[in-house]
């Protein structure tokens, strides 16, 4: 996939997260992996409004994050990206600002348990394995250390990241498997939170 062919996609699936209010505000960012030797993302640009992108509102970044061409800049968090698009292998990372993940990570501040649900299937995981935990880590404006606290919890199984207080970061192989996994974490993680009584505001006081 070329810079051009990443900007459509991107926004496009901007769009369509942004729809469904998990993009509000100018929340969340998108990248893909455009190359891998040396590693290269195409990733959102930074502070716009994700519901109304189009295919120029991307930068391509590189191993560090920073920009390698183009005037706009990269999203905040692209060093994050680039981090999950390494130790990962991603193709694709979203980064939502979901409700259901910080609520969850509110009440589960040392990972989130998921077990016994079919919807795990979407995740990528089997329905009937043992225990899924998502990590939790605390939130930072500092992208070098949201980066060593993923790669200290990463486990290659758990394609997720909450980050408290923040939002969650959905990988895969290329934009719609993220997407997929997203939208089935989401439904996992409202489970949860209903379960345990944190669905609403104030529930999990
Ligand atoms: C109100 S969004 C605050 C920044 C953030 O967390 C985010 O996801 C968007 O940052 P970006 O630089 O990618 O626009
Ligand atoms: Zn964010």
């Amino acid at each position: 996939m070329n810079l051009v062919e990443a900007g459509r996609a991107l926004a496009a699936e901007s769009a369509r997260f942004a729809a469904l209010g998990w993009m509000r505000g100018t929340s969340g960012n998108l990248s893909v992996t455009l190359g891998r030797d040396p590693l290269r993302l195409a990733v959102t640009a930074s502070g716009l409004d994700k519901g109304t992108l189009t295919e120029t509102d991307v930068v391509e970044v590189d191993f560090h994050g920073d920009p390698v061409s183009g005037s706009l800049p990269p999203s905040a968090e692209a060093a994050l990206h680039a981090r999950i698009a390494r130790v990962a292998r991603a193709g694709a990372v979203v980064h939502l600002h979901q409700l259901a993940p910080v609520i969850a990570a509110e009440r589960n501040p040392g990972g989130i348990v998921l077990r016994d649900l079919e919807m795990l299937k979407g995740f990528g995981r089997a329905a009937h394995d043992d225990e899924v935990r998502v990590p939790v880590v605390p939130n930072s404006q500092d992208m070098r250390v949201l980066g060593d606290a993923f790669e200290a919890g990463f486990d290659p199984a758990t394609p997720a990241l909450v980050v408290a207080r923040h939002g969650v970061y959905v990988w895969g192989a290329d934009l719609e498997q993220a997407r997929h996994r997203a939208e089935c974490l989401e439904w996992l993680l409202r489970f949860v939170n209903s379960v345990q009584g944190t669905d609403t505001p104030g529930g999990f006081a």
